[in-house]
């Protein structure tokens, strides 16, 4: 794997990473279910679905409610149009700002791979003044392909000015999506603990991980170092 010499890029995740979302993507799938007379979800069922971007979302949905596969694109219409109101209950997790701002300080330039559409995205990243700490944001209709396969965060890594082939960089997210991109990069992953991750940690490759974000920059700073 390749060392990253400080201070390198960091890309992160969004959704069950620096924030938790699933509140307000559980209310807009049951808004959505809702309309088609359909039994509503938990929010523990709908945060298992979460990672894989709308498309897979809606996958999951679909085959949990036996609805029809070929209304799949209303539904996704629908749910778009009631999550453009995506920072209702959706909440940054503990010491997220403060973190990327003296990781930010330290001079590591930062961004974003979500799976999460692009424009959401920078909506949710502005109402938590968390935008102007990224100089990249790619989301899942930036590139044509979406994480695990591993395109965006190369698209990410190339715009922080790392060698996409070769990058000397870190990717921090939770879930089996994030992993496996990491890995098919390849790029060391950090993994937050506290996410939606399905599977147990142990089961996914990461170099190191955390459960409090005030943790971060000493790993990434020991990792670094390694
Ligand atoms: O599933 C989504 O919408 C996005 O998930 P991600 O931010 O973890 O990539």
């Amino acid at each position: 794997m390749n060392v990253c010499l400080s201070p390198c890029p960091i890309v992160f995740d969004l959704d069950g990473t620096l924030i938790d979302s699933a509140p307000d993507i559980h209310a807009c799938v049951n808004t959505v279910l809702g309309q088609h007379q359909t039994p509503l979800l938990t929010l523990d069922q709908v945060r298992s679905f979460i990672g894989g971007g709308v498309d897979v979302l809606w996958q999951k949905v679909i085959a949990a409610r036996e609805l029809p596969d070929d209304r799949k694109p209303d539904y996704i219409e629908a749910f778009m149009l009631c999550y453009q109101n995506a920072t209702q209950m959706t909440r940054l997790f503990p010491g997220v700002t403060e973190t990327l701002e003296l990781l930010a300080a330290r001079g590591h330039p930062l961004g974003i791979c979500t799976n999460k559409p692009h424009a959401v995205t920078r909506i949710i990243l502005e109402h938590f003044g968390i935008a102007r700490l990224f100089g990249c944001v790619i989301g899942g209709d930036s590139v044509p392909e979406r994480k695990p396969h591993p395109a965006p965060l190369r698209a990410a890594l190339a715009e922080l000015g790392a060698d996409p082939q070769r990058p000397k960089a870190f990717y921090v997210g939770d879930s089996e999506f994030d992993a496996a991109c990491a890995g098919a990069v390849p790029v060391p992953f950090l993994i937050f603990t506290q996410g939606y991750r399905q599977a147990p940690l142990s089961d996914l490759p990461h170099l190191a991980s955390f459960d409090h974000f005030a943790d971060l920059p000493a790993l990434v700073e020991l990792q670094a170092a390694a």
